[in-house]
Formats: C-alpha cells, structure tokens, sequence
C-alpha cells in the first residue's frame, strides 16, 4: 500500500470514528477546549507539550478502542465472557488516559484561571 493510500484510509478512519462514536466526538470537543484555553492562557512551551500528549494519548486511544469493538462485535456477535474482557480492558484504557489529561489541564490550567479570577476580582 503505498503512502498515500495509507494516509487516506487513515483519514476514512478518523471520519468514520468521528461520525459514529458520541465519545470521540466529546473528546474532541475537550481536546479544541483545551487548545483555545492554551492560547487564552499563553502557556509555555513545556505545558503545551503536556497538553498535546494528554490529547493525541486520549483520541488514539479512543480509535483504538472503536477499532477493538468493532473487531469484538464481528468476532462474537452474541454474549461471551472474552468479548466482555477484551470491551472492558479497552474501555479502561481509555478511561486511564482521560484522567491522566484531566489531571495534566487542572495541573497546568487551574493555577492560571486563578490568577485571571483574581485579577478581575481585583480590577472591579
Ligand atoms: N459481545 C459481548 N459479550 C459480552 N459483553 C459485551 C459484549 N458486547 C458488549 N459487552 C459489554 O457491554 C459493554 C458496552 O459495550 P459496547 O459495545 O456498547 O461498548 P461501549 O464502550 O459502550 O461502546 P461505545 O463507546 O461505542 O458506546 C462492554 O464494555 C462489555 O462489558
């Protein structure tokens, strides 16, 4: 497959995932959120670095999972305690990120939002 085609199907990927998957779509959602709150704050260059890792761990760990119930759903179709195991496992996954992004914006977002707070508590 050459490059082009594999960036193609990536993006058909990325598409999909983002029409069909209500989660992906809120992630994204946060992931936006977080960039204006980046510019709105001027944060630096290593807090940028944190916040794109906490949002590129999170949305490729959501396709991921989207990918790994897809491949369940066609594997067993019907109830089995694996295809619980495997759902469950990748759920978590995801789920461990996502805190590990929501503590990496409080870290870096809270400090700032209370100096803005003040600031305009000061100012009227
Ligand atoms: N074939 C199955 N066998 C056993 N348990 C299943 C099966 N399909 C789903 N489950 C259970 O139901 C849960 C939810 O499954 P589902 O496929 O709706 O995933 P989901 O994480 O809710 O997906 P989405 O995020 O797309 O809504 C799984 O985590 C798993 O515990």
């Amino acid at each position: 497959m050459g490059f082009l085609s594999a960036l193609r199907f990536a993006w058909y990927g990325l598409r999909d995932t983002f029409k069909t998957e209500r989660n992906f779509r809120i992630q994204s959602a946060f992931a936006i959120l977080a960039l204006i709150m980046g510019l709105l704050l001027k944060i630096d260059l290593n807090e940028w670095l944190w916040i794109g890792v906490s949002i590129f761990l999170v949305l490729a760990a959501e396709l991921f999972n989207t990918a790994l119930e897809a491949l369940t759903n066609l594997v067993s179709p019907t109830w089995h305690p694996l295809a619980k195991k495997a759902k469950d496992a990748a759920a978590s996954a995801v789920l461990l990120l996502a805190v590990f992004s929501i503590i990496c914006g409080i870290i870096i977002f809270l400090p700032k939002l209370v100096q803005v707070i003040k600031h305009f508590n000061s100012v009227t």
